[in-house]
C-alpha cells in the first residue's frame, strides 16, 4: 500500500495508542507497561484519552484467547493466516464490542480507519466484514457459543469466561485445593486493575511521610501505604528514591523473614535473586536497623544495576554482586538468613501485566522448576546452621511451590519447615500451613507463596 494512502485514514490517538502497544506485544514480544509508557509519552493523551488507551490496551491484551477464539469464528481462514497488523486492528475493535460500552457503528469504524491507516484499503474492509459479524452477539453471546458449559466442563467454563488459558485454571484449581468457587474468584480478581502499593523503606522514609503525601496506610505492613488515585513517582519520597512502588504481598512475605525468630548470630543477610530490588531495599533497611548487612545478588547485569540503584542511600552498608546464584561465589554457611525470591511464571501477579497469561506456556513450568531448585538448595548451603532461608514465588502454581519444596527436601535430613503463618499474625487465610499462599482476591496483594525453611546442621 502508498504511504500517503495510509496517511488518509483518521486515527484517533487514543486507538493509536492502544493499538501500538498491542502490537508491540504480539510482534516484538514487548512488555505492555513499558509499551504502554512509551506510547503515552509519545501521544501526550489527556488525562482521558489516557485513560481509555489504557483500558483498550490492557483489555484487549487481557482477554487475547477469547477474542481470537471469538475472531476465528468470524473469519474464512486460519488466524495465522490473517496479517498480523489486521489481526491486532481485530482484537482491538472486539475489545470495543464485547468488553467496553463503545457503541458498536463507533467501534466498527474507527476500527476500519485503524486498519486502513495501518495495512490499507483491503484490509478495512475485510476488517469491517469481520467486526459486524463479530457485533451480531454481545459478550454474554459468545460465550454460549465459545464456552463449555459449567455443568459439563468448570475448568474450561471458566477459563473461558474469566479470560485466562485453561492450564493457568487448572494450576489454581490445584492450588486452592480443588474449590471451583474460589478458583472463579481468584480469577475475577485477576482482572481488575491493583491498587498502587508503596513501601517505606525503614531507614530512608516512613510511612506517615507517604501519609502525608496522600497515600493511606497499608492494612498489614507496617511499611506500606496505599495511593488511591495520582503518579506515584510525583510522590517526594519516591522521587527521592527513599521509598518504591512495591506490592503488600512482596513486603509481607520479606518481613516474615526478617522477623522469623533466630538464634545465634543475625549479622549476614542474602538476597540470591534479587533484580530489580524491591525486597532487597526493604530488607537493607531491616537489615541495617539490627546491624546486619545486607548481600544482593543478582545474575542479569542490567538488573543488578537496578538492584544497586535501590540500595543506594540504604542507611547502613550493602553489597550488590552480579552472579549466578546457582554458584555461591562465597563459602558454604556464610549467611544468617536469605532470601530465595525465586524466578518464576509470576502467575501470581496477572493483575499487573495484562499480556503475560497467554505468553506464558505450560513448558515453562518445568524449565523454571528445575532452576528453583537448585537456588533453593544453593540458599540452603549458603545459610549457617541455625540459619533461616525463605523461598517465595509470585506464582501459586503448585510446581513452583509445594513441589519445590518437596523435591528439595527428599533426601535431605538437613533441613525443617517452620511454620510462617504465626509471623504474620494479623494477615487472615494464609492457608493450611506450614507455607503461606496470599491471593488477590483474598488479601488483595500479588498472590505471593512463601515457604520458611531452618537449616539444622
Ligand atoms: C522474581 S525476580 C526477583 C524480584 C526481586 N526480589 C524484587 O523484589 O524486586 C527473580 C530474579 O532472579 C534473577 N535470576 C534468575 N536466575 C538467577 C540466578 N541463577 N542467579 C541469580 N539471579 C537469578 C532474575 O533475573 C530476576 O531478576
Amino acid at each position: 500500500m502508498a504511504p500517503q494512502q495510509r496517511r488518509r485514514a483518521r486515527v484517533d490517538s487514543a486507538r493509536q495508542t492502544a493499538y501500538e502497544v498491542v502490537h508491540a506485544v504480539s510482534v516484538r514480544d514487548a512488555y505492555a507497561n513499558l509499551a504502554l509508557a512509551a506510547a503515552l509519552r509519545d501521544h501526550r493523551l489527556d488525562p482521558r484519552d489516557a485513560a481509555f488507551a489504557t483500558e483498550l490496551a490492557h483489555g484487549t491484551l487481557r482477554h487475547r484467547g477469547g477474542y481470537d477464539d471469538v475472531i476465528g469464528r468470524c473469519v474464512d481462514r486460519a488466524l495465522t493466516k490473517v496479517d498480523p497488523a489486521v489481526l491486532d486492528v481485530l482484537r482491538i475493535g472486539t475489545h470495543q464490542l464485547l468488553g467496553m460500552r463503545v457503541p458498536a457503528h463507533a467501534a466498527v469504524a474507527t476500527s476500519v480507519d485503524l486498519a486502513r491507516s495501518v495495512a490499507g484499503v483491503g484490509p478495512s474492509k475485510f476488517v469491517n466484514a469481520v467486526l459486524r459479524k463479530v457485533a451480531a452477539r454481545d459478550s454474554d453471546g459468545w460465550l454460549a457459543v465459545t464456552a463449555p458449559a459449567y455443568e459439563d466442563d468448570p475448568v474450561g467454563n471458566l477459563a473461558a469466561r474469566h479470560a485466562h488459558p485453561r492450564w493457568v485454571v487448572e494450576a489454581f484449581l490445584a492450588a486452592l485445593r480443588g474449590s471451583l468457587e474460589e478458583t472463579a474468584a481468584a480469577l475475577e480478581a485477576d482482572n481488575a486493575a491493583p491498587r498502587v502499593t508503596l513501601a517505606a523503606w525503614p531507614g530512608r522514609s516512613t510511612v506517615d511521610e507517604l501519609v502525608a503525601a496522600g497515600a493511606i496506610a497499608s492494612r498489614w505492613s507496617p511499611h506500606g501505604a496505599v495511593l488511591e488515585g495520582g503518579d506515584p513517582a510525583a510522590l517526594a519520597p519516591i522521587a527521592s528514591r527513599r521509598a518504591g512502588v512495591q506490592d503488600e504481598g512482596s513486603q509481607l512475605v520479606a518481613l516474615a523473614l526478617a522477623n522469623a525468630p533466630l538464634d545465634g548470630p543475625d549479622r549476614r543477610w542474602l538476597d540470591l535473586c534479587a533484580g530489580p530490588g524491591g525486597k532487597a531495599a526493604l530488607l537493607a533497611g531491616l537489615a541495617g536497623e539490627r546491624s546486619a548487612q545486607l548481600v544482593a545478588v543478582e545474575r542479569q547485569p542490567h538488573r543488578a544495576r537496578l538492584v544497586a540503584d535501590a540500595l543506594q542511600g540504604n542507611a547502613s552498608p550493602t553489597l550488590t554482586v552480579c552472579a549466578d546464584g546457582t554458584v555461591p561465589a562465597w563459602p558454604a554457611g556464610s549467611f544468617d538468613r536469605v532470601l530465595v525470591d525465586a524466578p518464576c511464571t509470576g502467575l501470581g501477579a496477572l493483575r499487573r501485566r495484562p499480556e503475560a497469561r497467554w505468553r506464558r506456556q505450560p513448558k515453562d513450568v518445568a524449565v523454571l522448576q528445575d532452576l528453583q531448585i537448585r537456588l533453593l538448595h544453593s540458599a540452603l548451603a549458603s545459610v549457617r546452621p541455625g540459619g533461616l532461608v525463605a523461598y517465595v514465588t509470585c506464582s501459586p502454581h503448585p510446581a513452583e511451590t509445594r513441589e519445590v519444596i518437596a523435591k528439595t527436601f527428599a533426601g535431605r535430613a538437613d533441613v525443617d519447615r517452620i511454620d510462617a503463618r504465626p509471623l504474620l499474625p494479623r494477615v487472615p487465610e494464609l492457608g493450611p500451613g506450614p507455607d503461606i499462599q496470599l491471593w488477590p482476591h483474598r488479601h488483595g496483594t500479588d498472590a505471593m507463596y512463601l515457604a520458611l525453611l531452618r537449616r539444622l546442621q
